[in-house]
């Protein structure tokens, strides 16, 4: 496949401008010797500087955000060659681990080489200058920018920064009015958004060459960024959990591909540091739920009554062209996932009101709760918890008299030796609910020693 036609020679990751026509969009600009030029812009309409004010004192973080979104084109012929901006030995890594392990779902399912037969060319030119430190008075007027993606982590996340008592802000990146909707109708308080547009020849419908997933977290993580530098914000929250480190499949030889590349705790230490490179006017970014698994998460969300009508984790709804008409389509990965893991808290009313019926019924479900539960080949291209989780999930619900019965609970519990024994499966519960340590959290952040608990 190395020799696929679809291939090109060099991808060239030009460098940013801001635009003369807009002081609120900042534009990327690419090079494909395959597809020509692409041009991708950002708008920050809510920020209340100019995108110039960014560019003045974190220039360097334009340029991560840069590396960033250059994986949506250069997936189109995804080169061996990959030329980078001038920039510092972080964001060489950052763009090393972007381009590798954040496009191997992208290359196995496309059946291109991975591990990749990627080469990167560092600009050795002058790099974006330092810029001194805010001041003391300034970070003590801080406060928090929590990403938003419509879904229960979000809401999780926006939990613990109350209790910490920090001032938060949601905000999310939309790439059109329909995602912008759906999250305006999920989110308990109105999100600043920020607007991506996508080059005009990538989002045409017939693609142009290869396509597939991009690390799509750490686009957002960057946008975010720069909206806090704009706004003075010193602390980007994401909801990354730790159950985003297991691979989605491993390959031969250990090698494995994980679509949750950019949201694990690996990648997050690459950000941070990259992050730290670009300047002292960069906030910090990391994600609050880092200790925590979706096991988690999902008791945590129980005490979310708010949301239980209005949010979605079904990625239908994020789709561009919009053609989600239910918050849950009832036949994805995700819609599986979400009701697995909600299934042991939430009770018959509250998940009425949530999912509107009984999912573990489903039939179109019952493949992908094969897929969670460790029961196939590998685990869905999609977000979703670890095996372990999921199981513990799936026990935790057939030890309950109005889930026992239902169909997925016949069908999988009774193969799943481990759900068996009580001592086992307290065993298992038990660990995947008490949380981990984690160095990428700030320390004021890190849970107590009692578990954490909200
Ligand atoms: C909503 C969704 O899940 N989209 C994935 C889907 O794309 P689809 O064609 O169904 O719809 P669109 O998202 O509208 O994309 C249209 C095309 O545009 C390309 N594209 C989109 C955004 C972008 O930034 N760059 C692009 O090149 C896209 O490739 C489509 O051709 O399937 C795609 C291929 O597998 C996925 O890449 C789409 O995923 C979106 C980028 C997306 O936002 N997905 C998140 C819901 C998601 O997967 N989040 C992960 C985070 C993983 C990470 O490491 O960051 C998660 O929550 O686990
Ligand atoms: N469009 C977006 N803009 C900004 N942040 C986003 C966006 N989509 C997702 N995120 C953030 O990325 C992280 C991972 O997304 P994820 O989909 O796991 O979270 P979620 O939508 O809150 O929960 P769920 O797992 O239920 O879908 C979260 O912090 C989420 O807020």
């Amino acid at each position: 496949m190395t020799s696929s036609p679809l291939r090109g020679a060099r991808f060239d990751i030009l460098g940013w401008r801001l635009d003369p026509t807009d002081d609120r969009q900042v534009l990327a600009d690419f090079y494909c010797d395959r597809h020509g030029h692409f041009t991708e812009g950002v708008r920050f309409p809510e920020a209340t500087r100019p995108v110039a004010a960014a560019a003045a004192e974190a220039p360097a973080l334009l340029t991560l955000l840069t590396i960033a979104l250059g994986a949506s084109y250069y997936k189109l012929a995804a080169s061996p060659q990959l030329s980078l901006p001038p920039g510092g030995p972080a964001a060489s890594r950052l763009a090393a681990a972007l381009y590798g392990e954040g496009l191997a779902e992208f290359r196995v399912r496309a059946g291109l080489p991975f591990p990749d037969d990627l080469t990167l060319v560092e600009d050795t030119g002058p790099r974006p200058p330092q810029i001194a430190a805010p001041s003391k008075d300034q970070r003590a007027r801080s406060s928090a920018l929590v990403a938003f993606g419509g879904g229960k982590d979000s809401y999780v996340a926006r939990r613990l920064m109350a209790k910490h008592g920090v001032p938060c802000r949601l905000a999310s990146v939309v790439l059109s009015p329909a995602v912008r909707d759906v999250l305006i109708a999920t989110a308990p308080t109105a999100p600043i958004f920020i607007w991506r547009r996508l080059d005009p020849r990538l989002s045409a419908r017939t693609p142009l060459g290869f396509n597939g997933h991009i690390p799509i977290t750490a686009i957002n993580a960057l946008c975010l960024a720069l909206q806090a530098v704009l706004d003075g914000n010193r602390e980007v929250i994401f909801a990354n959990e730790r159950s985003a480190d297991e691979p989605t499949m491993v390959l031969e030889d250990g090698i494995t591909a994980n679509h949750q590349y950019s949201k694990s705790s690996a990648f997050e230490l690459i950000l941070q540091e990259a992050i730290a490179e670009a300047g002292a006017a960069a906030p910090a970014v990391f994600s609050i739920l880092r200790p925590y698994s979706e096991l988690w998460i999902g008791r945590a969300f129980a005490a979310e009554t708010e949301a239980f009508p209005r949010f979605t984790s079904c990625n239908r709804n994020f789709r561009m062209a919009g053609d989600a008409t239910q918050r849950w389509c009832g036949a994805c990965p995700k819609c599986a996932f979400t009701s697995l893991i909600l299934a042991p808290f939430l009770s018959e009313t509250e998940n009425r009101i949530a999912f509107g019926r009984q999912f573990l019924d489903l039939d179109a479900l019952q493949p992908f709760y094969a897929q969670l539960l460790g029961l196939s080949d590998h685990k869905p291209w999609e977000c979703v918890g670890t095996i372990a989780e999921c199981r513990a999930a799936l026990g935790l619900a057939a030890r309950r008299e109005d889930l026992s019965r239902t169909m997925a609970v016949q069908h999988f519990a009774p193969r799943l030796t481990g759900l068996q024994d009580p001592a086992e499966l307290d065993a298992l519960v038990d660990a995947c609910l008490r949380p981990v340590a984690s160095p990428t959290l700030p320390r004021t952040y890190r849970p107590t020693a009692e578990g954490g608990a909200l």
